[in-house]
């Protein structure tokens, strides 16, 4: 930076420092730190073995997402590992007073999903976690990454982590998005164009009217992928629509503390002349709705485009991965499961969208399609919303909260050799089961795939 004009990011890291080593690190005070069975368990250990006491136990909030089945939940776990996974995290958190949403509990679900949805993730936060996808918190203008295990220790202990300062990048999307272009799509159109390790060493801000204009379900889904090109984090600057979502949530201020929040994070924009790190900018008009035919999220295409040529070796590595050729249209793919769930499209917003697609049609016969709310809270919104109704009458299996097919760490394993097209952010190798093929679309396009048992195009994009 050159001017005194600061960006979202430099307002509120530097709202959060602590310390500065002079020409070196910082020390960062951490607001929230969440945590799950999977990446906490050696943290806890290493305390212990040091003698040390959670530092603030109340600023931690914990739940089971990642090793839970989707079915029986109220019956023990099956699967030994991860039913000893989750025992260890309730006794963790009895033992050092850290509030558990676990199994039963009403507001238990996928981490990013229950965090702002219960008014837990507020704007100018810094916000923490043991799971690279907590980049999804920063569309509240909050700076919020993942963090390794041995970063969660250091969170145990101090409520602080010694950081350096990333550099900054801003993406601008101006223009109108076409009909049936969801932010799924934006953010994979972005990682297309900008690739797996443009972000590398950056914090990202997403700005310009496609954001401004973006719900904040749609806000979540955009910030949730940046780490899947490579950036430490997104963020979105607050604005009313944010303001309207936190407003009322169970742990939003209330009454005079909330006006005196509001007036703070009214001040979280970027200033008009701040100076970034590195910019792009891309025209709205241009995206359309994507999939990905690769085994990273990089590798992506509109559903009217064929599957290109590889340019390198991993590129053609991941095409007999994917059993795929150059020149194949994606509408040749044999698609046998669609799974609409995960961190990055699992809120009611994108229920809503798939039903109001499905209703009053049928699954194809050859697909089998997993319909996988992101939290108990949103489970019972469908419910409330009659939106069970129609993804049962269409023949969709509507499973219990957790992170399921997204990651093979659970039952939801998608068969070797299969491809399901998949709401989720990430389609490497043996990502949702062994030999799985993972295709990577908006919770419309996937609805529209279990419908049709194919992939196609949708007809009057304007
Ligand atoms: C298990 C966890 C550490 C992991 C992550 O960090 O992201 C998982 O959530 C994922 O999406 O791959
Ligand atoms: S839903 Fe998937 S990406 Fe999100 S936290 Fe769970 S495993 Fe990670």
């Amino acid at each position: 930076m050159n001017n005194n004009k600061k960006t979202l990011f430099d307002k509120v890291w530097d709202a959060h420092v602590v310390e500065t080593i002079p020409d070196g690190p910082q020390i960062i005070y951490i607001d929230k730190h969440l945590i799950h069975e999977v990446t906490s368990p050696q943290a806890f250990a290493e305390l212990e073995s040091r003698n040390l006491e959670i530092f603030r136990p109340d600023q931690i909030v914990a739940t089971a997402d990642h090793n839970v089945p989707t079915l029986n939940q109220e019956q023990p776990i099956r699967d030994e590992s991860s039913r000893n996974q989750v025992q260890q995290l309730t006794e963790n958190c009895t033992k050092n007073n850290i509030e558990l949403y676990g199994l039963g509990h009403p507001y238990q679900g996928i981490v990013h999903i229950i965090a702002p949805e219960l008014g837990i993730t507020q704007p100018g936060m810094s916000i923490v976690c043991g799971d690279s996808h907590t980049s999804t918190h920063g569309a509240f203008g909050t700076i919020a990454f993942g963090i390794g295990t041995s970063q969660v220790a250091q969170v145990f202990a101090s409520q602080c982590l010694l950081l350096n300062k990333p550099k900054s990048m801003r993406i601008t999307v101006n223009g109108k998005l076409k009909k049936d272009v969801q932010p799924k799509d934006v953010i994979l159109y972005i990682i297309s164009k900008v690739g797996t390790n443009g972000g590398t060493g950056y914090f990202c801000e997403y700005a310009g009217s496609v954001f401004e204009e973006m719900s904040m379900e749609g806000r979540m889904t955009v910030c949730n992928m940046s780490i899947e090109m490579g950036a430490r984090g997104g963020m979105i600057a607050p604005d009313e629509t944010t303001f309207a979502y936190v407003k009322g949530k169970p742990f939003a201020p209330k009454g005079e503390e909330w006006e005196e929040k509001l007036a703070y994070w009214k001040s979280l924009k970027t200033d008009e002349d701040a100076i970034f790190d590195a910019e792009f900018s891309f025209d709205a008009s241009e995206i359309k709705p994507m999939i990905t035919y690769g085994t990273n999220p990089g590798m992506g295409i509109s559903l009217d485009e064929i599957i290109p040529v590889p340019q390198n070796e991993s590129e053609e590595k991941a095409l007999q991965y994917m059993g795929l050729k150059a020149g194949q249209s994606p509408s040749d793919i044999k698609v046998n499961y669609v799974f609409i769930g995960s961190c990055t499209n699992a809120r009611i917003e994108d229920f809503r969208s798939a039903a109001q697609y499905i209703k009053g049609k049928n699954k194809s016969q050859n697909v089998k399609a997993l319909i996988v709310p992101g939290s108990q809270l949103v489970v019972k919104q469908i419910y409330e919303e009659g939106l069970d109704k129609i993804f049962n009458d269409a023949g969709f299996q509507i499973r219990q909260p957790g992170c399921s097919a997204c990651l093979a760490m659970n039952d939801d394993k998608i068969p070797e050799g299969e491809y399901c097209v998949s709401t989720s952010n990430r389609n490497f190798e043996g990502r949702q089961g062994q030999g799985a093929r993972t295709i990577l679309a908006s919770p419309l396009t996937a609805a529209k795939v279990a419908i049709e048992g194919r992939i196609s195009v949708f007809e009057n994009l304007n």
